[in-house]
């Protein structure tokens, strides 16, 4: 955690453009000539502000980095651009600050405005960006304690990460690899989202069963309109197997408000939904197979290429811990990831023509984004999947599969 003006064993990356790599900075109380990439960003074009949110309790920080980010969305003028901008200590674990960095090309004060209110939050730190030659220094907007002088911090170029800095804090805040971690986060929350405490009771509830060797349990994952739904009812048919999905149908008058909270807590309720999930597999596949729409692939998937900004070099290296399956999480027998092109997905989505989820939206206008959960899918070991051509006809993808299954359980 830092405070204020406790700043300098601390890394800054700011993320001007996705496509490369963030640039990176360190502060430093003697002046430092910048070369001309930062000279360029800390240019005399416009205002230079940042802002981090740095806070205690981690519900409250999550919360109100969003409502920031909101603010930033709704408050500023065309003009400003608002970028990710995070500080942290170069490959240490759970170090990364997130926040903004905000360029105003603008001739009014509004930005500065709007940031010294939002500085009004004790959790809130604003800094403004000088420009003197070939030098540039960070202040506080306006220090919190008017008595306390603001003091100058150098800009210092630093050197790229090993490790892209959002992947610091994925482990237990993203993504959880067992049951406790996520239920503590719910449990944090029961004040402030009522809804925890249901959603508790449900898990509480559910989670006696524990599975003996039972029938063959099977996982379909991909993105959105890849074909899962079709696929699975196929195989239910085919198989004369139990249908469930994750999240569990008990789950389904949550969703809508868990989708609209913060990552930590939305990753935290699917993560619960998982285990819930877990225990129906159980229960079910002591009496036939199971097939499972969606199970833990896609909540690690979806939350690490979430959380991980920019490109797909950023993604933690294949190999990486964060894609280990939770050690108290029922496995599959087999997972099968359904693939089709961008542009046949596109057609389905269309051809479906229903509500997407905002995160199915950003997908479609954001290949970054759908490239990183795909490799992410892939990454994810013990059980890893097996990718299937989902672009024939639903038939030949059915018979496909069926002689995957076949292969290994001759049903
Ligand atoms: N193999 C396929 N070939 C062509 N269209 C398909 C195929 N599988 C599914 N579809 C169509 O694509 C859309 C998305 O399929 P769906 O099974 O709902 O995907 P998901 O459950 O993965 O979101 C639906 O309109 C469906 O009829
Ligand atoms: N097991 C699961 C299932 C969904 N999810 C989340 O739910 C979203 C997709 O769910 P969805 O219901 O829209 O997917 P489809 O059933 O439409 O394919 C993803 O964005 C994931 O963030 C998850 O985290 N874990």
């Amino acid at each position: 955690m830092f405070r204020c003006g406790q700043l300098c064993s601390r890394v800054f990356a700011v993320e001007f453009d996705l496509r490369t790599e963030p640039l990176y900075f360190t502060l430093n109380s003697t002046p430092q000539v910048l070369h001309k990439a930062y000279q360029e960003l800390f240019g005399d074009d416009g205002k230079l502000f940042s802002l981090h949110v740095h806070c205690d309790n981690r519900i409250e920080k999550a919360q109100t980095h969003a409502e920031i980010k909101h603010q930033l969305s709704i408050a500023l003028s065309r003009d400003c651009d608002v970028f990710e901008a995070s500080s942290f200590i170069p490959d240490v674990k759970n170090s990364l600050v997130k926040g903004f960095f905000i360029r105003d090309k603008s001739t009014t004060d509004l930005s500065e405005d709007v940031l010294k209110t939002l500085q009004q939050s004790k959790s809130v730190c604003v800094f403004s960006y000088k420009r003197e030659g070939q030098y540039c220094w960070q202040e506080m907007l306006s220090p919190v304690n008017q008595v306390e002088e603001s003091v100058r911090q150098y800009i210092t170029p630093a050197a790229a990460a090993e490790h892209h800095p959002s992947t610091l804090n994925i482990r237990n805040s993203d993504v959880f690899y067992n049951m406790d971690e996520a239920y503590k986060v719910l449990k944090e929350c029961t004040d402030i989202i009522p809804e925890s405490k249901e959603v508790l009771k449900l898990v509480d509830e559910q989670l006696e069963t524990s599975r003996g060797d039972g029938f063959p349990v099977i996982v379909i994952e991909g993105l959105d309109a890849t074909g899962k739904t079709t696929l699975t009812e196929a195989l239910r048919e085919s198989l004369n197997a139990t249908l469930l999905k994750s999240p569990p149908q008990c789950l389904a008058p949550f969703r809508q408000r868990f989708d609209s909270e913060p990552p930590l807590i939305r990753r935290a309720f699917y993560a619960l939904g998982n285990y819930i999930t877990a225990a129906h597999i159980g229960k079910e596949s002591l009496r036939a197979p199971v097939i499972v729409d969606r199970f833990w692939h896609s909540t690690a998937a979806y939350a690490i290429a979430t959380a991980v900004g920019g490109r797909v070099e950023n993604l933690p290296e294949p190999g990486s811990e964060l894609y280990k399956w939770p050690e108290d999480l029922l496995k599959p027998n087999l997972v099968l990831l359904l693939t089709v092109s961008p542009e046949e997905r596109l057609r389905r989505l269309r051809d479906r023509g229903q509500d997407k989820t905002i995160e199915e939206a950003e997908l479609e206008v954001n290949q970054l984004f759908r490239l990183k959960v795909e490799e992410a899918y892939k990454r994810i070991q013990n059980p890893a999947c097996i990718i299937v051509d989902a672009s024939p006809s639903p038939q030949e993808v059915l018979q496909q599969v069926q002689h995957l299954i076949r292969n290994k359980y001759h049903l």
